[in-house]
């Protein structure tokens, strides 16, 4: 697979000084970002799975475990526990079922349960070290678990790093709907296009008779994707059977056949078809055509909200 550029002179930035380098010994063809603007919706196990199926088609995949201080990558495949290799100031990867290649901040920790309490710049050098100094070796496809919201962190991986695109994870409540907005918006306005929006946790099927039940009530995800104008990818079942497999580090064997088949589909076409960059003005219009105008703050009440350099 070939993206864009990954050597920090991206046709996207015309080389823009604050992109970290790609270690020399790192050939990543294709960085895709997942995303959520709200915690807890299922963004780590979206991140997982995409690898896991990408794994399956025979691609070299990693994951840059950016949720640096709520990692769950690595359990999720069977790597709590371990610990990054290191040779002086050069990170390898572990490597997990498929041979997905996995950095987190877990990794670094003495104990997985110790807490991360590092403020703004140090998180952004942990995204520095997973990506400049980290030999990830030939990558097709480095997905990149985001932190949850629009921070910090998620901040610098959109400045930082050649994300080619990114997969929003939502779930069918009006809150989060509201939040999926900001995510696509954060996107746009850093210049990184949008894959389209997955929608998890919608639906769990009766053990007993097999019917369908809307968690949640009735799915957001045409008039979500509709309204922010990105596409509608795959719609996930809340599944006992995942939690489990997530909490026993066995979610690549675990996996059903074929999860999140459009999702997939997408990201192997970003060689030839690159992920949109969301049109913020006609959202917005879209938005306020649903549900009317929002009132404008005065110039006072105004606060800049321009991203600042790495
Ligand atoms: N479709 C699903 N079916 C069953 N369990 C799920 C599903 N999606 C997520 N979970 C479970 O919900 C929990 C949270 O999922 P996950 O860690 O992927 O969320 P997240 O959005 O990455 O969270 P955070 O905001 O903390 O990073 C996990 O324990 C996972 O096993």
């Amino acid at each position: 697979m070939a993206c864009s550029k990954k050597d920090g002179s991206t046709d996207r930035d015309g080389g823009a000084p604050q992109r970290f380098e790609q270690h020399p010994l790192s050939e990543v063809a294709c960085v895709v970002g997942v995303v959520s603007g709200k915690g807890g919706v299922g963004k780590s196990l979206v991140s997982c799975s995409l690898a896991v199926e990408l794994a399956r088609r025979g691609l070299k995949v990693g994951i840059l475990d950016a949720d640096i201080t709520g990692p769950s990558v690595p359990r999720m495949l069977g790597l709590g526990g371990r610990h990054a290799t290191t040779i002086g100031d050069l990170f390898l990867p572990a490597v997990g079922p498929l041979g997905i290649k996995v950095m987190s901040a877990n990794m670094l920790l003495a104990h997985e349960n110790d807490p991360v309490l590092w403020r703004g710049p140090v998180l952004a050098g942990a995204i520095r070290q997973f990506w400049s100094q980290t030999s990830w070796g030939p990558i097709d496809v480095l997905v990149v678990d985001m932190p949850p919201g629009t921070g910090d962190v998620a901040l610098t991986v959109y400045q930082a790093l050649p994300v080619d695109g990114t997969v929003i994870v939502t779930t069918p409540q009006d809150l989060v709907s509201m939040i999926v907005g900001k995510a696509v918006k954060m996107a746009a306005k850093m210049g990184v296009g949008v894959l389209g929006l997955v929608e998890n946790m919608g639906y769990a099927t009766c053990p007993h008779c097999g019917e369908r039940i809307d968690v949640f009530g009735p799915s957001h995800l045409e008039r979500d994707s509709e309204l922010a104008g990105v596409a509608a990818l795959d719609r996930l079942p809340q599944d006992p059977a995942l939690a489990a497999a997530c909490d026993a580090g066995d979610l690549a064997r675990c996996l059903p056949a074929d999860f999140l088949p459009k999702t997939v589909a997408r990201v192997l076409a970003l060689g030839n078809e690159p992920a949109p960059v969301p049109d913020v003005a006609a959202m917005d219009a879209r938005y306020e055509a649903a549900y009317g105008a929002v009132p404008q703050p005065t110039a006072e009440e105004t606060v800049d909200m321009t991203p600042e350099e790495v």
